[in-house]
């Protein structure tokens, strides 16, 4: 038997819907709910193996996608979020209460500035768009899963369609370097 890598396609992927436009995200708290108002769909969603995104109990696996971040509103209870860690690319918004993670917002100059990342799992809408791929996933053993694993779980992905990466995917990576050899002069910039 696989690892539960996450409730959202354990048991299947749903498509999204290219019409769909947006919602809202919710934490776990039962009283005060902190909520985000996002207006478009989501994109880049994808499966996370890394250590510092949010993954809900049991799962292996976070899924996070990106939204520009003029699209998106925190429009309840905003006072409960505080920022993970300060220090990081991706400054990881969480309520200090349930600690689900609500946004992560670049404020540093990056590929990806502008870009916020969400959970559409906290969202009770449907139509946001489904996972395209799993990335960071050899970083899951740097969490304690064992090596001797890994087969399987990228197995499994690729049989519920999703391509694997150890980073992100390719057009993510071209797309960084890209960035970076217009910041070193090397290509011209848009
Ligand atoms: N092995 C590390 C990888 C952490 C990492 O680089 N995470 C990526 C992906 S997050 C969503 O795709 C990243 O961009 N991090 C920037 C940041 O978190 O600020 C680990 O597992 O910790
Ligand atoms: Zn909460
Ligand atoms: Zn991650």
């Amino acid at each position: 038997m696989a690892p539960p890598l996450h409730p959202l396609i354990d048991h299947g992927i749903t498509k999204g819907s290219p019409s769909f436009l947006g919602g809202k995200l919710c934490c776990h708290c039962q009283n005060d709910a902190v909520e985000v108002t996002i207006s478009g769909n989501v994109a880049h969603n994808h499966a996370c193996g890394c250590s510092k995104c949010w993954k809900p109990k049991g799962a292996l696996f976070s899924i996070v996608a990106v939204i520009p971040r003029d699209q998106l509103n925190v429009t309840a209870n905003g006072d409960k979020l505080h920022i993970v860690d300060k220090g990081a690319t991706i400054q990881r918004n969480a309520c200090k209460e349930c600690g689900v993670h609500l946004f992560g917002r670049i404020e540093k100059e990056h590929a990806f500035k502008g870009l916020d990342f969400v959970h559409v799992e906290l969202s009770k809408q449907q139509g946001w768009q489904e996972p395209q791929f799993a990335a960071f996933v050899s970083s899951i053993i740097e969490q304690g899963f064992d090596p001797r694993g890994m087969d399987e779980v990228r197995t499994k992905f690729k049989s519920l369609g999703l391509e694997t990466y150890d980073t992100l995917s390719p057009p993510l990576m071209d797309a960084i370097a890209t960035w970076t050899a217009q910041k070193a002069g090397l290509l011209p910039s848009d």
